[in-house]
């Protein structure tokens, strides 16, 4: 190799490196999934010319896809489907990889953290020289290194978000996290031109199974209305608990006919609750509530808040009917 050679080939590494130390600034900054996957899937192979890549991830227990799936926005749902989930994988080197047509050759990088693997990353080109035997992968090891604290990193951030989302009774949404999952189903809707219905619903006479039953049975019927509420709506439903025994449903693309089967079919299981204080006796229990239908209109938005005092409204109306009793609301216009 001739000097002028050797020149050029630093000037490349000199500026293959600018362009690691800046997307690692950038990995650095991701506080979300949403953030971070961007950059993975659309940043790197941007900013580094590469045709294709796959990030494949440990997630032996599913919390990982989970965590993901309540973070990300339907939009970027597809996002989970780039992704590949694996229970275990065996160790693999850093190195060239051998690739299928459309793709002539490939690099994998193992992430690793304090010596654990947390998946792998492939880099596929078109060149069949863009990755060889000869190529010295220390800078994109590093990379990878980096990749994988953010990975962990993430995680942790959207653990602490989640909590501060979730009702630690229940384990369902609180008010701000129901809030931000109506946001998402407003613009959802508005952008798809679907309804979603809400339902409040509030355990009748919970004082007096408190003071004749205890607290901790209180407790325990609130956690079973919202297990009861998971198993009749879709697992991505979002249940929201408002306060004290208060709760709300949204269900997405409910009409007004399905309104009509669904709610008594929640009053129904809510009835048919085994709740237990704490002699092993059984404790009934019903609810009232009420129900409407919102259609997202691009001039005029109803916030949460709203839907909730007009459906408080109607729910007065129904414990004042006695009690296990949902009324449909007259939508706002
Ligand atoms: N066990 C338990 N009780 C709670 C919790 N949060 C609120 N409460 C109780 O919920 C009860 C609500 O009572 P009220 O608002 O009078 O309503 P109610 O007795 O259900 O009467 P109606 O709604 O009119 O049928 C109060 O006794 C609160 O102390 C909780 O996390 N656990």
């Amino acid at each position: 190799m001739d000097l002028q050679q050797l020149l050029d080939n630093a000037r490349r590494n000199e500026a293959l490196l600018h362009r690691l130390q800046a997307f690692e600034l950038q990995l650095l900054s991701c506080q979300s999934w949403s953030d971070l996957l961007r950059l993975l899937l659309q940043g790197l192979p941007e900013q580094f010319g590469l045709d294709d890549i796959r990030l494949c991830l440990v997630d032996a227990d599913g919390q990982l896809y989970q965590s993901m799936g309540q973070s990300l926005t339907p939009e970027q749902a597809p996002w989970l489907e780039a992704l590949e989930f694996v229970t275990h994988l065996p160790q693999c080197r850093p190195g060239p990889v051998a690739v299928n047509p459309p793709w002539h050759s490939g690099l994998v990088l193992p992430l690793l953290r304090h010596e654990r693997c947390l998946g792998k990353l492939t880099l596929f080109s078109t060149r069949r020289d863009r990755f060889g035997d000869d190529m010295a992968t220390d800078f994109l090891q590093h990379l990878a290194a980096v990749i994988a604290a953010c990975l962990v990193m993430v995680e942790q951030s959207e653990q602490q978000t989640r909590l501060a989302l979730t009702d630690p009774l229940t384990g369902v949404e609180n008010r701000r996290g129901f809030e931000r999952l109506y946001t998402r189903e407003w613009a959802r809707g508005l952008r798809q031109f679907h309804e979603f219905a809400v339902i409040l619903l509030d355990l009748d006479f919970f004082k007096q199974v408190n003071d004749q039953h205890g607290h901790a049975t209180g407790d325990r019927a609130l956690q079973a209305l919202c297990n009861t509420l998971r198993q009749i709506v879709r697992p991505s439903d979002p249940i929201g608990r408002l306060g004290g025994e208060e709760f709300a449903l949204l269900v997405p693309g409910c009409s007004w006919s399905q309104l009509d089967s669904l709610v008594p079919r929640i009053q129904q299981a809510i009835r048919q609750m085994d709740v237990r204080n704490d002699s092993g006796q059984r404790v009934t229990m019903t609810a009232s509530g009420s129900y409407l239908v919102v259609t997202p209109r691009a001039h005029s938005r109803i916030e949460l808040d709203q839907v909730i005092r007009l459906l408080d409204k109607y729910l007065y109306q129904a414990k004042a009917q006695g009690r296990d009793c949902f009324l449909a609301a007259r939508p706002p216009n």
